[in-house]
């Protein structure tokens, strides 16, 4: 059933998302890192978000983990529950966006079609997809929550990249080698990639 036929419509207000873009003193989008559980995601995201803060520019870091806490606390890790995670996480960046603020999303994000979803939400330029890349090997050498060790105690099933699928990005917009280059690095080369494309000044 359409909204039109839930006698749903669409409100127009008198602040718009340009109006709060010029506010805050910077345009509006989502920094959608993608990767394995453990191949950095989360620092990368909390060091580029330190990074813009000191530039003074408006920030909400989404973290797959802590999202689970709360909003997403019914979702499991079933391939159906993932994609209904990542298409809540995508509506919300989608309201962040709107507010004029940039959005750095860590999570897994698995999907491919899940994620191709969300860029459909925002217009082109407003979807910066970042893959967190690091080999499976690395990602449970560091394995900084010891869940790589319960998987393979047996006590965790589905888990990303060993027993269940992870499709990584065909052509994102970014892609940091976190098995190559130090956290510092890697977060500089996501703001030298938002500099050189004019997303922030
Ligand atoms: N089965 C399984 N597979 C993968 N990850 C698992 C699983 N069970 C728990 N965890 C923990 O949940 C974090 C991933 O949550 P996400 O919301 O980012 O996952 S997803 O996008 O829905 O796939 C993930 O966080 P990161 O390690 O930061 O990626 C883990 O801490
Ligand atoms: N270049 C790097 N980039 C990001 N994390 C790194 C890097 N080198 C080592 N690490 C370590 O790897 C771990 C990554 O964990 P985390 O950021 O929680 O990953 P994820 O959010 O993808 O699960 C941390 O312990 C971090 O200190």
């Amino acid at each position: 059933m359409s909204q039109e036929d839930k006698n749903i419509t669409w409100q127009q207000h008198n602040v718009t998302k340009e109006m709060r873009q010029k506010l805050h003193g910077h345009k509006s989008f989502v920094l959608w890192f993608t990767g394995l559980s453990g191949s950095g995601k989360s620092t990368i995201a909390s060091e580029v978000e330190k990074m813009l803060y000191k530039r003074n520019h408006s920030t909400m870091l989404l973290d797959g983990d802590n999202v689970r806490h709360g909003l997403n606390k019914d979702l499991s890790f079933s391939k159906d529950a993932r994609t209904e995670n990542i298409r809540r996480i995508g509506e919300v960046t989608k309201l962040f966006v709107e507010s004029g603020t940039i959005v750095l999303v860590a999570a897994i994000s698995p999907i491919a079609a899940d994620r191709d979803a969300v860029r459909s939400l925002l217009s082109k330029e407003e979807f910066v997809e970042v893959y967190i890349d690091c080999s499976l090997i690395e990602c449970e050498k560091r394995d900084p929550k010891g869940l790589y060790k319960k998987v393979r105690e047996g006590l965790i099933t589905n888990f990303t990249g060993i027993s269940d699928p992870y499709e990584a990005p065909v052509s994102p917009e970014i892609i940091v080698k976190t098995d190559l280059l130090g956290v510092n690095e890697c977060a500089e080369q996501v703001i030298n990639y938002l500099v050189s494309k004019k997303y922030i000044s």
